[in-house]
């Protein structure tokens, strides 16, 4: 019974879009229209029918809205197939008792003309079968027991999750691929043993697309083609079957028209529901929309109910079919035996030709077709030896045989292509991951290559700064020298300065020497003034020997008493003279120590004056190394001062101290002499007494002369030792006091020599002055290290115009001028040797370090191979055991079928009865994890 396709249509409110372009709604839908009941498609598959809704139109038209609606959940919004899923399960409900079902889901998608298990994305590539008993079907698809809707709409939420989807213009989640969901269902009478089974494709198109309008690029682009070739094909198939003209209908252009090959003019009840815009901005789309509608209306299809029958309707129906077939064979033989007499040139009679009807009568009997003829050669049956039902696939008619053997062929070429696809698709991600590999080593050689480029460069860089350096080296090598030199004449010149200093002090110390003569023979003059003794005692001493000669001429003249007194006298005054000599000595003694003393500080002078002198030199020797090195100078100055401070200080503390000692001592002399002076006083007072006292005896007593002549004889000759030792003894101490005056006078004036060198100290080591001579200084090492090298050049070049002039005037210069190339060319060969090897060990250092980093390199690609490699192995090993475990951990329940019996009652399947009932049916065995057909 043929049955054309429903069409359905489906306007949907104008988008965002379509308003945004200025689109306006080109039709108006009655109340009595929204409204779309597919429950008549349930029952036909409960029946055992096939089944087919699909979607059709142009992308965002609302197929997948209609198809699975905008949520799953949601009674008001979720679309035709969790609607249908809902059904089938009432309709099971409300089914007999004695009837039993069990319902598998599929899940696919083709995307970019390949088939692809959604319940299994793995599974990307599977051929598409057919044979006799199972029709148009996909290999290795997975089927899921389910057993209520809550189970299918888990089923399509896990496979939904991995439908491919993109964002275009048109759609923000655009379908990529055409989406089948397949529904199983199987009935079966457990009274009478009978089963049908119904199979319902719920297709969700992808969408016909202008790519103008999609603004698809790149992968969609791609996309797009693949989904408008295919719906391109789909178009060709419906007019091959609406035209009815074609013999061939182009099922095997595509995978979409091959799966739906029987929902498509042959074994399906199918309904079409037609997605279109209300707006004018796809208006030309939805025409050809419809136009598509109404071509597809017009295909008739063959539904019958795939049952299989009872043992009772099989032995029936065997029993018809042998009884054919005896009938049959009546009529074969029968008819033979007729041609055989029309073939021997005989002619039967027409109410003797065999018919079918007389042969069903038994006007022809079975033993008179035995004795006919065997049929000629090239006979053919004219009875249809194929199932019909089916469109014919090709459109040849072929023998029952051959259609099989085609079949079977083109299954294994169909697997043939699958796998060739498959290592094609593998290939190509393969030559992809290569094409990356490669990207990434090119960008790596890239890098490489630049680093090899910056190493190059850097290299050159210190190739460059190492000659740079080594001509540095070389100049600095000259400027030492010539440093040096000039650092030996500086020498040379400080030397002379020193000497000239020296000699210039010496003329100096002379005139200050002469100035201390003249300063001295001044003081000395003026201290001595202060010691006018001698006269003191030079008149004592004339008045004693004036006494002395009145005694010679009147030796008379004394009494005894008055010499007694006399001599009393001169005793006193010899004790008087002794202890001025005990005091001259005590003084002499003094003088020693004095004297010693002055010695000490002269000692210590001139150990001050060393001192001086080094630290002087030190002095000089610090600023020097300052001025080399102008650091802490600050600090050097100070304590230089402080020790200048600190060292005259102590000076001038122990010269003042010495002064202070001298003063004291001078002052002890003074009073010394003043004791001595008043002792010659006294002395010469005694003296007067006692030359009065001799006048007044020269008057009264002359006699006794002659002894008492040589009394005054000896006493004379005795004062006059005693004078003259006195006058030694005053000469001697007069010595003394000047040597000692002297000794102040040049102590006092060192003194001042000190204070003024000690000024000059202060003025050489002040801050300010020091800091601008270490400035000057800086400016001055500065200006010489700038002008060295002209300083050199000069002095070189001068040196050199010297030789020349030298060796001119001697006649020497082509041989001299030879030698100084010879000289200087092995110089510079000397230095280009050592530059050489310096650049060769740089090289050689440099290479030694791109070795090192090229190794890395390469350790690091290896490295990065390996764990490519492990990454590639870890995602095959997953890819093996998700093949091995195929998403059945979210789907564990679709591994067990669950049989469902009318009136709503689960059949409870323990797993001894279970056991029991898979004798009968092998898929509902517990071991079936995949139950797709292999
Ligand atoms: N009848 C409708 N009422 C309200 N909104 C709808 C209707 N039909 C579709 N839409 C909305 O239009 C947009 C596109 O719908 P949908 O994704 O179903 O289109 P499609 O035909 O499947 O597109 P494609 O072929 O690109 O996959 C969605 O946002 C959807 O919610």
């Amino acid at each position: 019974m043929s049955n054309n396709i429903k069409v359905v249509c489906r306007f949907r409110p104008q988008n965002s879009l379509e308003i945004r372009e200025g689109g306006v709604p080109i039709l108006e839908i009655d109340d009595e229209g929204t409204q779309l009941h597919l429950k008549t498609i349930v029952d036909d598959v409960t029946a055992g029918y096939n089944g087919t809704v699909f979607a059709y139109g142009q992308t965002g038209s609302g197929k997948t809205f209609t198809m699975m609606g905008a949520d799953i959940d949601d009674e008001n919004t979720r679309g035709i197939i969790p609607r249908i899923i809902s059904q089938i399960f009432d309709s099971i409900i409300a089914a007999p008792s004695n009837l039993e079902f069990t319902v598998k889901v599929s899940y696919m998608e083709i995307y970019m003309e390949k088939v692809r298990d959604l319940l299994n994305p793995s599974m990307d590539n599977l051929p598409i079968h057919e044979d006799k008993a199972h029709g148009v079907y996909v290999k290795g698809l997975m089927e899921v027991y389910v057993g209520s809707s809550e189970d299918v709409y888990k089923v399509m939420r896990n496979g939904s999750g991995n439908r491919v989807v993109a964002a275009t213009n048109m759609n923000a989640e655009s379908s990529r691929s055409h989406s089948i969901v397949v529904v199983t269902i199987t009935q079966k009478n457990i009274d009478t043993g009978a089963a049908k089974s119904g199979k319902l494709y719920l297709v969700d198109l992808a969408g016909s697309e202008k790519v103008g309008k999609t603004g698809a690029s790149g992968q969609t682009l791609e996309e797009a083609k693949k989904i408008n070739k295919s719906l391109t094909a789909l178009g060709m198939v419906i007019n091959s079957l609406t035209d009815g003209k074609s013999s061939h209908v182009p099922y095997r252009d595509s995978k979409l028209t091959r799966i739906l090959q029987e929902s498509l003019g042959g074994n399906s009840r199918t309904t079409l529901i037609i997605n279109c815009s209300p707006s004018s901005y796809n208006e030309a789309e939805t025409l050809s929309t419809l136009r598509f509608g109404m071509r597809a209306k017009s295909i008739k299809n063959k539904a019958k109910v795939n049952a299989d029958l009872s043992p009772a309707e099989l032995k029936a129906l065997l029993k018809k079919v042998k009884t054919e077939t005896v009938t049959f064979r009546a009529y074969i033989t029968a008819l033979e035996g007729e041609v055989s007499i029309w073939r021997s040139g005989n002619v039967v009679p027409e109410d003797r030709w065999v018919t079918m009807d007389k042969v069903t009568r038994g006007e022809f009997t079975t033993s008179s077709a035995a004795s006919s003829l065997p049929p000629a050669s090239g006979f053919k049956s004219p009875i249809p030896l194929d199932d019909l039902s089916r469109p014919a696939t090709p459109a040849i008619v072929l023998e029952k045989d051959e259609r099989e053997e085609f079949l079977k062929r083109e299954n294994e070429l169909m697997d043939q292509i699958t796998e060739k696809e498959s290592e094609l698709a593998h290939h190509e991600k393969l030559l992809d991951s290569l094409k990356e590999e490669m990207n990434y080593y090119k960008e790596q050689e890239l890098s490489v290559t630049q680093e090899n480029q910056l190493m190059t460069s850097e290299l050159s860089n210190l190739r460059l700064q190492l000659q740079k350096i080594s001509y540095e080296s070389k100049e600095n090598s000259i400027t030492v020298d010539s440093l040096k030199e000039a650092n030996q004449e500086l020498i040379a010149e400080l030397e002379e300065l020193k000497k000239s200093l020296i000699e210039m002090r010496n003329a100096q110390k002379e005139v200050v020497h002469s100035d201390k003569e003249k300063k001295k023979a001044e003081k000395m003059a003026q201290i001595m003034s202060n010691f006018d003794v001698p006269s003191e005692i030079n008149e004592k001493e004339r008045q004693i020997r004036d006494a002395l000669v009145k005694l010679e001429l009147d030796g008379n003249g004394l009494t005894a008493e008055e010499l007694v007194s006399l001599k009393k006298d001169l005793t006193e005054s010899h004790i008087l003279v002794e202890q001025h000599t005990k005091t001259i000595d005590l003084l002499t003694e003094e003088k020693t120590t004095i004297q010693k003393k002055k010695s000490d500080l002269e000692t210590r002078f001139a150990t001050l004056e060393q001192d001086y002198e080094e630290l002087l030199d030190k002095t000089i020797a610090e600023e020097e190394a300052q001025v080399q090195k102008t650091e802490n100078i600050a600090e050097t100055i100070t304590t230089l001062k402080s020790k200048l401070e600190t060292q005259y200080a102590s000076k001038k503390e122990n010269q003042q101290r010495e002064i202070e000692e001298l003063r004291s001592e001078l002052e002890k002399k003074t009073n010394d002499h003043t004791t001595l002076s008043n002792a010659m006083n006294d002395l010469k007072a005694a003296n007067d007494k006692l030359q009065t006292a001799l006048s007044d005896q020269s008057f009264r007593e002359p006699t006794d002369i002659s002894e008492k002549e040589k009394d005054l004889e000896r006493m004379r000759k005795t004062m006059a030792q005693q004078l003259a030792d006195f006058e030694m003894m005053k000469k001697a101490l007069m010595r003394d006091l000047q040597g000692r005056c002297e000794k102040v006078v040049e102590l006092e004036m060192s003194l001042d020599e000190t204070r003024e060198q000690y000024n000059n100290i202060l003025r050489a080591s002040n801050n300010k002055a020091q800091q601008k001579k270490m400035a000057f200084l800086e400016r001055n090492l500065e200006q010489l290290t700038n002008v060295q090298k002209q300083v050199n050049i000069y002095i070189y070049i001068y040196i050199y115009i010297c030789i020349i002039i030298i060796l001119y005037t001697k006649k020497k210069l082509p041989f001299i001028k030879l030698v100084e190339q010879n000289s200087s060319l092995k110089k510079e060969v000397a230095v280009a040797e050592r530059k050489l090897i310096a650049r060769n060990e740089r090289i050689q250092s440099l290479e030694s370090l791109l070795g090192d980093a090229q190794e890395k390199l390469i350790h690091q690609n290896q490295k990065f191979e390996a764990q490519l490699q492990a990454v590639r192995d870890r995602l095959e090993q997953a890819r093996t055991q998700k093949s091995n475990q195929p998403a059945l951990s979210s789907l564990n329940f679709g591994r067990i079928a669950k049989p469902l019996r009318g009136g709503g009652n689960v059949v409870n399947v323990e797993p001894s009865d279970a056991d029991n009932k898979r004798e009968k049916r092998s898929s509902w065995m517990p071991g079936f994890m995949n139950s797709a057909r292999q």
